[in-house]
């Protein structure tokens, strides 16, 4: 099987990038490490903390942050990081070519209870002449990413991963700690009947979520005329892994259960390099109203609402959108 050196730099992948990306993966694979030793690894539960999202920062969220970012840093391949779990974007190399935007630990939730979680990453270059400290380099559309990948800590360590040819799926071989190719290029199957949505936010939604999804559930006696199967992983890593290897639709979409905060995935470090990733293997990627990589950022924990998956379906459910 082959490794993820060679495959990318077949691509025309450049060897700074592919450095940058190694350096990731170095930091994934003790990631992968610490969530496999479990309760061994003195690192479940919850810190006393929150981030400056107001979440209560679990004890693996903080460290696999502090991993990144001291990997990132201390090798020089980046011009500054954004995390999920940092207030601030940090200033790297200035003379680095690229910025990484990362959710170290994405389905926090799901640590205790040993579940899937992941990390999430998403790189960019910085524009010509940027200041490292200036956390307006990060604001840039989707469509300016280089390469876009998560690592997937399951019952195997699994990367996907774009860098603009396709989306490739390695599995990390933990006997010599190399990632083999294991799905050449993942193709998202344009019609499903699998979506994944918390339906416990129902009633929250706007109209046009509320009756798209009333017509899913009114299987082969509705409009639709087909059953269809529901999955949430409570993982946007797990989700989108799921609809990456057989097709789905995931979304989270616009809430009004708090009026501060009326979407959750933010835009940057999840919803951008999944949409990369998505689209590279021929899904499409929509906040219902438009598609997720153009949009210009404002702010480096920006909230979006997402719709992805397949093809047909996502544009059946942006049918009702407009
Ligand atoms: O608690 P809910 O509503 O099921 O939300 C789950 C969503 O929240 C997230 O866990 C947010 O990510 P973090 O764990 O990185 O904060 C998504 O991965 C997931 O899709
Ligand atoms: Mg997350
Ligand atoms: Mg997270």
């Amino acid at each position: 099987m082959r490794r993820l050196p060679p495959v990318l730099l077949e691509d025309g992948c450049s060897r700074e990038l592919l450095s940058l990306i190694r350096t990731i993966l170095a930091a994934c694979k003790e990631i992968s490490f610490r969530v496999g030793q479990g309760a061994l690894s003195g690192v479940l539960g919850s810190t006393l903390d929150e981030n400056i999202q107001g979440e209560t920062q679990k004890k693996l969220d903080v460290l696999s942050n502090q991993l990144l970012k001291d990997i990132l840093l201390e090798t020089g391949y980046v011009k500054a990081i954004a995390s999920e779990e940092e207030d601030y974007t940090v200033a790297g190399n200035p003379d680095a070519k690229f910025i990484v935007a990362f959710d170290p630990l994405d389905g926090s939730s799901n640590i205790d209870i040993n579940s899937l979680v992941g990390t999430i990453f998403s790189i960019m270059e910085a524009p010509e002449g940027s200041d490292a400290s200036d956390p307006s380099i990060f604001m840039q559309p989707g469509d300016k990413q280089v390469a876009a990948g998560y690592v997937l800590y399951g019952p195997s360590t699994m990367l996907a991963l774009t860098t603009g040819n396709g989306t490739r799926i390695f599995t990390l071989d933990k006997t010599h700690g190399s990632f083999l190719l294991t799905h050449e290029y993942a193709q998202i199957p344009a019609k499903t009947n699998e979506f994944a949505l918390n339906m416990s936010n129902q009633r929250h939604w706007q109209p046009a979520m509320q009756n798209y999804v009333a017509d899913l559930l009114a299987g082969d006696t509705g409009p639709r005329q087909e059953n269809f199967n529901m999955r949430w992983i409570a993982a946007m890593v797990g989700d989108v892994h799921r609809v990456l290897t057989r097709g789905g639709l995931f979304s989270y979409p616009a809430d009004t259960k708090d009026p501060n905060k009326p979407y959750k995935l933010r835009l940057l470090y999840e919803a951008n390099p999944m949409a990369m990733l998505v689209e590279q293997a021929g899904g499409i990627a929509s906040t219902g109203t438009e598609r997720i990589m153009s949009i210009q950022p404002d702010a480096i924990h920006q909230r979006v609402a997402v719709i992805l998956g397949s093809k047909d379906e996502v544009e059946n459910c942006l049918s009702y959108h407009q």
